[in-house]
């Protein structure tokens, strides 16, 4: 049960949000006001909270606040829901004890829930996982080896040749915390030249895919498949005459739409289809 009341929302211009008072055993949200306290870095306020995105949340009747961080946690809201994206143990020490004590309200995500999202590693295991044996096609994850932060640079070479990768490779830093250094990315055409680079890391083997990657967003059972453009095909003739190591632009980000780019119509109906009913599966 809410309680009615004001809530500042520590912006730097006040802004007070009236909720309603819920009924007692309504289903969740049904009808009432959803006050979403949010936690973000600037910048992904920025990026997320755009203020058509804002408008549209409010004819809906859903409100987001912003959790003051300099002041506790316990004494802001009251939040249906927060939704977070902060890094640190400190931060995470909050939200847990927050969960703990208001089971009530929805913590997108639960730090354990998203703790192996912050691995390149970790977060592709429940793709090896999947068993999609009836499914058309099938889902995997390319070759890949961790370069741990132990390893000394001058050893990746060895490395590779010893996993047997195939080049060439995509190296990508093993922690992704949000920061720009987690997506910088870079494309070996040697491993020689790998050793210029910082562990701790994961290695890939490029995988031809056309130039086109389509990033799939589900949230409950809302599915948006997008198009994206994306590296390019590397032929063999490239590889023989290409050497060295080199950083490469987020070629896949929101900016790189290929929704509306004039492409193989069956391609985009393939893919959606055999990962559509993937996901199905997956989400059984
Ligand atoms: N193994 C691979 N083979 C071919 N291309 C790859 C491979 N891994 C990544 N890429 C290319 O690099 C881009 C970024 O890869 P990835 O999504 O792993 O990094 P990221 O930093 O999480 O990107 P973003 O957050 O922008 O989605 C992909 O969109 C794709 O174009
Ligand atoms: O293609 P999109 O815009 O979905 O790519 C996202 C990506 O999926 C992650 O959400 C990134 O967030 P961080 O991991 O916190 O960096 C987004 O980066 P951002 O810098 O734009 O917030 C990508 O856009």
């Amino acid at each position: 049960m809410r309680l009615n009341g004001e809530i500042s929302s520590g912006e730097e211009e006040e802004e007070v949000v009236v909720v309603e008072k819920s009924e007692a055993g309504t289903t969740p949200f049904l009808g009432q006001n959803v006050v979403v306290g949010y936690a973000l870095t600037a910048k992904k306020k920025k990026s997320f909270l755009q203020p058509n995105f804002i408008a549209l949340a409010r004819s809906k009747g859903i409100y987001f606040v912003a959790i003051d961080l300099s002041k506790p946690l316990q004494e802001q809201g009251p939040f249906d829901v927060v939704l977070h994206k902060l890094l640190g143990e400190e931060w995470r020490e909050i939200i847990e004890d927050f969960r703990q004590k208001h089971p009530d309200v929805i913590v997108l995500d639960a730090p354990d829930a998203i703790q192996h999202l912050h691995n390149r590693q970790s977060m592709l295991q429940d793709v090896v996982d999947l068993n999609l044996s009836e499914c058309n096609g099938k889902v995997g994850i390319p070759r890949q080896l961790v370069i741990t932060k132990e390893k000394d640079p001058s050893t990746i070479p060895y490395e590779v040749t010893k996993a047997g990768l195939k080049l060439p490779l995509v190296a990508k830093p093993l922690v992704v915390d949000g920061s720009a250094k987690s997506h910088e990315l870079f494309l070996a055409y040697d491993e020689f030249s790998l050793s210029e680079l910082e562990p701790p890391l994961v290695l890939q083997e490029f995988v031809n895919h056309g130039g086109l990657l389509f990033k799939i967003y589900i949230v409950g059972e809302s599915i948006k498949v997008v198009r994206r453009f994306s590296l390019p095909n590397i032929s063999k003739h490239e590889l023989s005459k290409v050497s060295g190591v080199y950083r490469f632009p987020r070629v896949s980000c929101a900016a790189a739409s290929a929704d509306d780019a004039d492409l193989d119509p069956s391609i985009a109906v393939r893919c959606c289809l055999s990962w559509y009913m993937s996901a199905n599966n997956f989400s059984r």
